[in-house]
């Protein structure tokens, strides 16, 4: 089901930390708010959930204005940052505690908690205590928990922070499996960007309560709209008016003062070409691996440029070569 929210302000005694939020979540999909921590992405969810009453505006589920219903009129599952599991209960009583709020029949309780346990492959681990389980387990099960009340809307706040690396792509990867299978119009709060892009139908950025932009992925990262978007998520060449006309870049920036140029977008060839025409000169160079970051002077400007490591290129492309630049066309 859809969620609007609706000029929503907030504000903690004087200090306002969410300023005109409007938000189109629709049914089914994959939203993320992603921003730097204190942005306010926690505390939109706490409104979406109703713990907070916004100061000002309005949240709709579906067509219906649900700003002053509390949260358990909501229909919407929550997954906190430390879970909120109950320790001393089993797996299995952690997820039969939501469905008791519901009310439903001692049979179709144990049937959801079954079905909702064996979806994220914990029903045989029903037993066991909370605390006897692994970080990434524990996240299933309160995961199971919120899906088996059925909600509308599933909120996750940074619901993988506490897994190793490993194990949050691994989780990341199986919420995005989940959520497209269940089609649970999810809301999803992360300050990673790698993890917003590599799930999300929709991100929407924040940054001092204010949201800066939303779109898909895609657009989100290859027009961004401003220098702290561009840097925010991955990093980003800025060219003026000006240095386009220097550099020659056939770019249009009508209506911006500036444009921004990813460093994997601009190729670099050691041979001057009719594609590979505006010269370089490599300052450094910095080895990831399977990448290589190149740091470039272009009529006296820095210039950033990453490309895969093909071996060639590791031995070819040393600080102080001459090197020819083809920039991506708009
Ligand atoms: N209960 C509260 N009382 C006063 N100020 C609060 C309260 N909760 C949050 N804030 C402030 O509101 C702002 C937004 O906080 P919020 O928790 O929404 O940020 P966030 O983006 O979720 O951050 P993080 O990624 O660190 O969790 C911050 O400046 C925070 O200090």
């Amino acid at each position: 089901m859809k969620v609007i929210l609706k000029d929503i302000e907030h504000k903690f005694g004087d200090n306002l930390v969410l300023k005109n939020i409007n938000l189109e979540i629709r049914d089914g999909e994959l939203y993320t708010l992603l921003g730097p921590s204190g942005c306010g992405k926690t505390t939109i969810l706490k409104i979406i959930a109703g713990f907070l009453k916004p100061t000002n505006g309005r949240i709709f589920l579906g067509e219906q204005d649900i700003t002053d219903l509390p949260p358990e009129k909501r229909n919407i599952g929550t997954v906190f940052q430390n879970y909120a599991l109950f320790p001393h209960m089993s797996v299995e009583e952690n997820v039969l505690y939501g469905l008791k709020l519901k009310k439903l029949s001692r049979k179709l309780m144990d049937e959801k908690a079954k079905e909702y346990l064996d979806l994220v492959s914990m029903y045989e681990y029903r037993k066991r205590k909370i605390p006897e389980l692994s970080g990434g387990q524990q996240q299933r099960v309160a995961l199971a928990r919120s899906l088996a009340i059925e909600p509308k809307v599933l909120l996750l706040d940074e619901p993988m922070s506490n897994l190793d690396a490993a194990l949050r792509d691994k989780t990341r990867e199986e919420i995005h499996i989940l959520q497209q299978k269940l089609k649970i119009t999810t809301l999803f709060i992360t300050h990673d960007q790698k993890e917003a892009l590599s799930i999300s139908d929709t991100v929407a950025v924040l940054r001092n309560g204010e949201c800066l932009q939303i779109g898909t992925p895609r657009e989100i990262y290859m027009r961004p709209t401003n220098q702290f978007l561009a840097n925010f998520i991955g990093e980003s060449n800025v060219f003026t008016q000006s240095e386009i006309n220097t550099f020659g870049i056939n770019q249009n920036i009508s209506g911006r003062e500036e444009i921004f140029i990813r460093p994997e977008m601009i190729k670099m060839n050691v041979k001057k070409s009719d594609i590979f025409s505006i010269q370089g000169e490599i300052r450094n160079t910095i080895f990831n691996g399977s990448t290589i970051e190149y740091d470039l002077i272009v009529f006296n400007k820095l210039v950033k440029v990453l490309e895969l490591n093909t071996g060639e290129n590791l031995e070819k492309k040393q600080p102080n070569c001459i090197v020819y630049l083809s920039f991506p066309k708009n």
